[in-house]
């Protein structure tokens, strides 16, 4: 079982959704022992600024740098680079950008580490937003058909754009699995244990039904950061995933 929780730790990414390099620093520190990546994303990073990334990576975690990049290629190439600087260990940029600008992400990203002598990070592309369900698909966003068949053609031109994976719902890992193979990386938010409430995420699992669909990591905040204990509520997910593993 010790091998097993290990190997949940692995997989487990904390979303440090707060607005200060304090708060973040000091819950890396108490969840460290649970989550093997801590993610950085637009509100921390806006509020904190770029030294964040350095400090939670003091920590001895690693660190997925979550700005969901989308904008014209030349912009988000410039971007990436500017990212692929400071040292994370996962960057990420919108699928529906298309594969010039996939493209063009993960060359920047790739170029820049090796100038710098740092390992390449994954470049992951996000999907359909967990947020978003099949009626705010279709009616609000206009997207015809069915989100899972969008996440699995995001999914191919994401990996045949040369791209390491995909953020997408867990609900869609196992048909990504069959599509992109065994190697592509698989993060999964919209993870929510049963004691816990889905608030705005609508296509979720809990974390033993992801990880049981094969997801690759998976991405948790408030079902434990939103906690009076959160070092509790993280060893319960560990666990539950452990379980199935
Ligand atoms: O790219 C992401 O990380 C992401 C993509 C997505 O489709 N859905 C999603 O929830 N996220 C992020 O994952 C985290 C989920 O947090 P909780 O809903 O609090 O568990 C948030 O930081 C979101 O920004």
């Amino acid at each position: 079982m010790e091998n097993k929780i290990q190997r949940a730790r692995e997989k487990l990414i904390v979303a440090l959704d707060v607005a200060s390099t304090e708060e973040a620093v000091a819950l890396t520190r108490q969840l460290a022992p649970y989550a093997g990546v801590f993610k950085v994303g637009m509100q921390l990073f806006y509020s904190a600024g770029p030294e964040v990334v350095r400090h939670i990576k003091e920590q001895g975690v690693k660190v997925f740098l979550d700005l969901k990049l989308h904008d014209i290629p030349n912009t988000v190439a410039q971007a990436a680079k500017a990212l692929a600087g400071l040292g994370a260990d996962i960057i990420n940029v919108h699928a529906a950008g298309g594969t010039a600008m996939l493209q063009a992400a993960a060359q920047a990203v790739r170029e820049r580490a090796a100038t710098l002598g740092l390992p390449a990070p994954l470049v992951i592309a996000v999907t359909v937003l967990t947020s978003i369900d099949q009626r705010t698909f279709n009616q609000e966003m206009g997207l015809t058909g069915e989100i899972e068949d969008r996440v699995k053609a995001w999914a191919l031109l994401t990996r045949d754009a040369g791209l390491d994976g995909v953020v997408a719902s867990p609900r869609e890992t196992s048909v990504i699995r069959q599509v992109c193979g065994e190697e592509f990386a698989i993060i999964t938010p919209g993870i929510r244990p049963a004691w816990s409430v889905s608030g705005d995420q609508k296509r979720i699992m809990t974390p033993a039904q992801a990880i049981s669909a094969g997801s690759t990591y998976l991405v948790v905040g408030r079902p434990i950061t939103g906690t009076d204990n959160p070092a509790v509520a993280a060893q319960k997910i560990l666990q539950e995933m452990a379980e199935v593993l």
